[in-house]
C-alpha cells in the first residue's frame, strides 16, 4: 500500500539513489556498506522526567545496532564521509528505531535539497565522474549542502565506529512523565571519547577497518555510548535537519553498551526513523516525514 500511494517525487528519489549509488540488489540504496552487533539499552533512573515511554523507562532493552559508511558503496572507510548508527529498541509490546549521522546537521533542509544534492552527482556519462559546474551549482542554491561539506572536511574520517559521536539531526517531540512535551534532538557520545584518524593512519590503514577494529576492541570489553537528548535553545529550529542546534543543555538518557557482533548480517532489517513508542513523535520536519515513505520504498526490493 506505501508502494502503491508513493508521490512521483519518491520515485525520483529512489531513482536518483539508484544512478549516484548503483543497483542496490539485495542491498540498502543508501548506507550499503555496514554490519550489525548486539547489545542493550539501559535507561537512566530519571528517563520519565525527560520522556515517559514504557518502552525506555522499565529496564534494560535488548538492542540491534547497524553500523554503516554513507556515501558511495565502495568508498575508502578513511574517506571523510559519514558514518551511520541504526539502533533498534527490541521492546515489548513494541519497537523502535533510532537511526543517526556522525555529523550534528545534515546536507539537505526538504526532499528537494535532497534531490538536487544526488541529481547534482549523478556521473557525466562523458567522465564518469559527477559534473563540478553542477555540484557548485547545487552548492550555491542550497548552501546547507556546502556547510555539511565544511563539516565533513574539518576532521579526518572516525578512528572507529566506536570514536564518534552520532546525532538524530531531527527534533523529537517527547513527552514527560507531567504531560510536558518538549523538542530535543537525540545525542550519542561514545565514552572511549572522539578519535579521529591520525595522519599516520590515514595514509596506511587499509580502505576496510572498522569491522575488524571493532571485532578486537570488542575482545577488551563492551562498547559504551551515552545517549543524551539535547533539549532545544531559543533559536534551534525544530523542523530544519541542516541546522546545527546551539541547544538548552542535554539530559542524561541512558546506556547503549554493544557486546559483540551479530551472528547474521541484517541485510532484511529496515531501521525507520519514525517507528517511535508513546510518548515521542516525530516533529513537523518534511525531512523526518519522508524518510519514513522513502526508507519503505527502497528496501521493498531487499526485504525477505
Ligand atoms: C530525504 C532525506 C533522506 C533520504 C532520501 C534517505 C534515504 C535513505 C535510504 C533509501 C536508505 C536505505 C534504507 C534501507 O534500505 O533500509 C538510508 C539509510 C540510512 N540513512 Fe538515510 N535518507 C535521508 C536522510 C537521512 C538522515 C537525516 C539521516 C540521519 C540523521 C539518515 C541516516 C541514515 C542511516 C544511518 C542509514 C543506514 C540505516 C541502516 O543501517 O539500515 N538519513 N537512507
Amino acid at each position: 500500500a506505501v508502494i502503491m500511494s508513493a508521490a512521483p517525487g519518491l520515485q525520483a528519489l529512489i531513482e536518483a539513489m539508484r544512478s549516484v549509488y548503483g543497483e542496490p540488489g539485495g542491498q540498502r540504496a543508501m548506507h550499503r556498506r555496514g554490519y550489525c552487533a548486539v547489545g542493550f539499552f539501559a535507561p537512566h533512573p530519571d528517563i520519565a522526567r525527560i520522556v515517559d515511554t514504557p518502552l525506555l523507562r522499565d529496564g534494560p532493552v535488548p538492542a540491534t545496532v547497524r553500523f554503516s559508511v554513507g556515501g558511495e558503496a565502495d568508498a575508502s572507510e578513511k574517506s571523510r564521509s559519514l558514518r551511520g548508527m541504526a539502533v533498534r529498541l527490541h521492546g515489548r509490546p513494541q519497537d523502535c528505531d533510532l537511526v543517526l549521522i556522525s555529523e550534528p546537521a545534515f546536507y539537505a533542509a526538504t526532499p528537494v535539497s535532497f534531490l538536487g544534492y544526488l541529481q547534482a552527482r549523478v556521473p557525466d556519462p562523458a567522465t564518469g565522474r559527477p559534473d563540478p559546474r553542477r555540484l557548485a551549482a547545487h552548492d550555491q542554491a542550497f548552501p546547507e549542502a556546502a556547510r555539511h561539506a565544511a563539516r565533513l572536511a574539518a576532521h579526518p574520517a572516525p578512528a572507529s565506529y566506536a570514536t564518534t559521536p552520532y546525532f538524530s539531526n531531527h527534533a523529537l517531540l517527547f513527552t514527560d512523565s507531567g504531560g510536558k512535551t518538549r523538542a530535543v534532538r537525540l545525542l550519542v557520545e561514545p565514552v572511549a571519547g572522539v578519535q579521529y584518524l591520525s595522519p599516520w593512519q590515514e595514509q596506511r590503514l587499509p580502505d576496510a577497518f572498522l569491522e575488524g577494529e571493532m571485532d578486537e576492541r570488542l575482545l577488551r570489553g563492551p562498547i559504551r555510548f551515552r545517549l543524551l537528548a539535547q533539549l532545544q535553545g531559543r533559536d534551534d529550529p525544530a523542523d530544519d535537519p541542516s541546522a546545527e542546534w546551539q541547544g538548552a543543555g542535554k539530559v542524561p538518557l541512558g546506556m547503549l553498551l554493544i557486546s559483540a557482533l551479530a551472528d547474521d548480517d541484517c541485510d532484511a532489517m529496515v531501521f525507520t526513523p519514525t517507528r517511535l513508542p508513546p510518548g515521542i513523535a516525530p516533529g513537523d520536519d518534511p525531512i523526518l516525514r519522508a524518510r519514513a515513505e522513502i526508507y519503505a520504498l527502497a528496501s521493498a526490493s531487499r526485504r525477505r
